[in-house]
């Protein structure tokens, strides 16, 4: 599971899906919680390293946004969109960005591989500045022109004075596996339906 934002809607699902989630109620710093009834073991780590621990093959499966896949593609089967932790990737800026201008653009983000591929998508190559967070400031302060990066709620763009100018893509949490575990554990499959079951939609199953 991935620890922070999108913990509570993911223990919802879970708990949905019949897990008993009562530990994380009291977890402390605690970051492996063991179920020996259901033989089940849950670890709670940093988004991208997630995928990280599905990949090895230490956890059969994954808990992550997609945001965070598509940044650090790796090797695991990607099952199911649990239609949480829901925002967006966007081009935003100052009011005076014009998005048509075909100056070689500087943009500040989290995400330069997002940030990269969108704008090659349109024939234009950039100057991606790595910025660690709280990326709104740059454009502001005259950093770069424009910036890409996560928007929820949009209230942190406003706070700075920034509008989205193009949006980029749909950013949902996604449960990935490990296809080696798929392959010999048909009790994995048997968790993932479970889920399905829950969040209703078609398994996907496409390598990240
Ligand atoms: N407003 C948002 N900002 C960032 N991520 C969001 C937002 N809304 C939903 N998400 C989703 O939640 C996931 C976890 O975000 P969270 O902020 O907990 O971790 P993080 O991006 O690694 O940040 P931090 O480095 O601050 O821990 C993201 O990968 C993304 O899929
Ligand atoms: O549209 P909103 O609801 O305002 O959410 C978007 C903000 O949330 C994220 O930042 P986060 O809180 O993870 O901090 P960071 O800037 O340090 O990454 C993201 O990078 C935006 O800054």
């Amino acid at each position: 599971m991935t620890k922070g934002r999108i913990e509570k809607d993911t223990v919802k699902i879970l708990e949905q899906a019949g897990f008993d989630m009562r530990f994380m109620a009291d977890k402390g710093r605690n970051l492996i919680f063991i179920d020996e009834q259901q033989d089940l073991r849950f670890l709670l780590v940093k988004a991208p390293d997630v995928a990280t621990y599905v990949e090895h093959g230490i956890a059969d499966l994954g808990v992550v946004g997609s945001d965070v896949l598509y940044e650090h593609p790796g090797n695991y089967l990607e099952m199911l969109d649990l239609n949480i932790g829901l925002c967006k990737f966007a081009v935003a800026s100052i009011p005076s960005y014009d998005p048509t201008d075909h100056k070689r653009k500087k943009i500040a983000t989290k995400y330069p591989k997002i940030a990269t591929d969108f704008f090659n998508s349109k024939d234009e190559d950039v100057e991606i500045v790595s910025i660690q967070g709280s990326v709104e400031i740059a454009p502001v302060i005259g950093l770069t022109d424009a910036i890409v990066d996560i928007v929820e709620t949009g209230n942190t763009l406003v706070a700075n004075g920034l509008v989205v100018f193009e949006d980029i893509v749909r950013v949902s949490s996604r449960l990935i596996a490990n296809s080696a575990s798929i392959k010999k554990n048909s009790e994995i499959m048997t968790l993932i339906d479970r889920l399905q079951a829950v969040v209703g939609n078609e398994e996907v199953a496409f390598n990240g």
